[in-house]
């Protein structure tokens, strides 16, 4: 089953084309890595796969929604957990998660309950009552991967989940995320080629907008003619589009 399927998508700016046709099909349950160096325009199609930005031109389909005119009905099956966490630092882990199950039209009895399972699923059982703002990094971006799970979306966006996590954080990230591989679809934009090596099932990589190519990790070894992932991007990257 397709999850995701673009024809031609682009978006620009008054200045810029930020990404120029993009061709994508991201496969139901796959961990889908989209790569590129700054300005790649990587942010820009999460922002239009999630429905946060329009497109300026071409079309998607997003479990057969249509992008523009089933913006609705997409938004419920989607959630994204954005670069910049979106916890209230002023309220506890708890507070937090039940605000957002409010926020979905959970009652008082069902927020309590949601909660408290993804609290477990996730290991902030612990730190229920703290602060959110007290947390560290790693917990901060656990917890907004959390609030971004009540919905039990069937897409999953994650815009760099690990940016800035020491390497035990960012293991246990890693370690959480592969657990939710299968239950649902999972797009991440990473700058981390060695996370996106380690998790995803196919990646695409873009540059200046435009999407040059997409794969495993072995077909894009394959296609770079190399063993090493860090060079496959490099090479890969400044190539020509070959989609
Ligand atoms: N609201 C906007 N107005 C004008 N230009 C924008 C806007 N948002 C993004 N851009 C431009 O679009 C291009 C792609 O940006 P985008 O944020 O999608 O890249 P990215 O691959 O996510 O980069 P990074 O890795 O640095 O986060 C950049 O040139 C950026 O300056």
């Amino acid at each position: 089953m397709i999850a995701i399927k673009t024809n031609h998508l682009c978006k620009s700016y008054k200045n810029c084309d930020a990404v120029k046709n993009l061709n994508l099909e991201i496969q139901d349950g796959e961990l889908y890595s989209l790569l590129g160096v700054n300005g790649a325009g990587k942010t820009t199609t999460i922002k239009m796969l999630s429905c946060l930005t329009q497109p300026t031109q071409g079309c998607a389909t997003i479990y057969g929604f249509d992008l523009i005119k089933d913006a609705q009905n997409i938004k419920q099956i989607i959630n994204v957990s954005p670069q910049e966490t979106a916890i209230a630092p002023m309220l506890s882990v708890k507070e937090n998660l039940e605000f957002i199950c409010e926020i979905y039209g959970f009652c008082q009895n069902q927020a309590q309950q949601k909660t408290v399972e993804i609290m477990k699923d996730l290991q902030l059982s612990q730190i229920a009552n703290q602060r959110a703002g007290t947390l560290s990094g790693g917990w901060q971006r656990r917890l907004s991967i959390a609030m971004a799970l009540i919905s039990e979306p069937k897409i999953l966006f994650l815009d760099e989940p690990t940016l800035g996590l020491d390497v035990i954080a960012r293991r246990e990230l890693w370690d959480f995320i592969k657990k939710l591989k299968q239950k649902m679809t999972i797009i991440l934009t990473t700058h981390y080629l060695e996370e996106a090596e380690n998790l995803s099932d196919h990646i695409g990589i873009m540059n200046q907008g435009q999407f040059i190519i997409s794969g495993s990790v072995k077909e894009l070894l394959k296609q770079a003619n190399t063993d090493n992932f860090e060079d496959a991007f490099i090479q890969l990257s400044h190539q020509e589009a070959l989609l």
